[in-house]
């Protein structure tokens, strides 16, 4: 059997690790035959619920799982780990959008990228779930200058999840049939969800969605609402911040990272923006990448549209307010 690799996630004690943490042990992400030694980090006050955790993990009896080490140090937590979730942060309330999170978070996001510079592997993988999530990432990169920055991403998994599941439901299909949904720029509320280049599987034969709907109305207006305010619609019903679903999104993202996209399949990751498609530079952006052995490649020359171009900027846009507004906490 392999080395087992070390894991840490971060905000272990919360409500998306208490997901999260279970289906990373037993193997979905890293495989059947890849043991773990899982490093949980959580704050000083919430040792006691992670005591908690660690047991149950214990009880879960998981043949993968070769090692739990839970911590309030960082340096403890960041250790020689070859995968990162950053979950640990503030979540959003009713009626607030997630970059007013950006003062209470992005100051963990560069204690944290200090901890990874000084202590992680240094091809490390890092997932940043925290909201704001890709100004988060960008702040943790810009402070591990020793790690690659395109080691470093950011949560859109989710919002593809959600935009697949959208347009399954309106036709009628199991989720699996749907591929190629597109989440440009932010995980924010002017992300854009685009289904022009998505693809339906029907009796073996893929069909372009655009076809297979044929409501372009629907397609530009209550698709991309509906999944621009997923997050938000959650948090009304549940009075919580959606947990399980981003467990989800966050596993399905880490295990394309490491074992890859199958072939004519896309998904969506926020990474560092060499500029493609315009966007901006120098932020984390949103792109449809494909995967091969642990690196991701943004997919090339896919057709833009005038609507498409309009939300494409205005996402790109705020993540450069986002950006800036990051930095002046930082330094203030
Ligand atoms: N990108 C996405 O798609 C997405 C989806 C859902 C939630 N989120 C975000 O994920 C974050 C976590 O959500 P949650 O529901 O698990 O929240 P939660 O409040 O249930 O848990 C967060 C945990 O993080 C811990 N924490 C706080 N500061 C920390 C630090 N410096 N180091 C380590 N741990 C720390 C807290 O003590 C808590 O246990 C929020 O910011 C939320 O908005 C992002
Ligand atoms: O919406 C939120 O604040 C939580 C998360 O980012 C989500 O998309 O559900």
């Amino acid at each position: 059997m392999a080395e087992p690799l070390r894991v840490v996630v971060t905000g272990a004690a919360g409500q998306i690790a208490y997901s999260l943490l279970y289906i990373v042990a037993k193997g979905d992400v890293f495989g059947p035959n890849q043991p773990i030694i899982l490093h949980l980090l959580d704050i000083p006050p919430m040792m006691g619920v992670l005591e908690g955790v660690v047991m149950e993990l214990a009880d879960c009896a998981l043949p993968l799982l070769h090692g739990v080490v839970p911590t309030d140090d960082p340096a403890v937590a960041f250790k020689d780990v070859t995968a990162a979730f950053l979950v640990g942060a503030m979540p959003r309330k009713q009626g607030m959008e997630r970059k007013d999170l950006l003062s209470a978070n992005v100051k963990i996001f560069k204690v944290q990228g200090e901890a990874l510079d000084k202590y992680a592997k240094k091809d490390v993988k890092v997932l940043v779930v925290g909201n704001p999530a890709n100004t988060n990432a960008l702040i943790c990169s810009r402070y591990a200058p020793s790690i690659p920055k395109e080691n470093f991403t950011a949560m859109t998994r989710l919002d593809q999840n959600r935009a697949q599941a959208q347009i399954a439901a309106k036709l009628g299909v199991p989720v699996r049939q749907v591929s190629n949904l597109i989440i440009w720029g932010n995980h924010s509320s002017t992300q854009f969800p685009d289904a022009s280049h998505a693809l339906v599987n029907i009796n073996g034969a893929n069909t372009a969605v655009v076809e297979a709907i044929k409501d372009a109305a629907w397609l530009n207006s209550v698709f991309v609402e509906t999944v621009q305010k997923r997050g938000a619609a959650v948090i009304n019903a549940r009075k919580m911040s959606s947990a399980m679903s981003a467990a989800k999104a966050a596993s399905d993202h880490m295990r394309d990272w490491f074992l890859g996209t199958e072939d004519g399949r896309f998904v969506s990751m926020g990474v560092i923006s060499d500029g493609s498609y315009c966007a901006p530079k120098d932020v984390i952006f949103s792109f449809p990448v494909t995967i091969k052995c642990g690196k991701w490649k943004i997919v090339q020359e896919l057709g833009i549209t005038d609507f498409a171009r309009k939300l494409l900027d205005a996402t790109g846009k705020e993540l450069e307010e986002e950006r800036q507004e990051a930095i002046q906490i930082i330094e203030a």
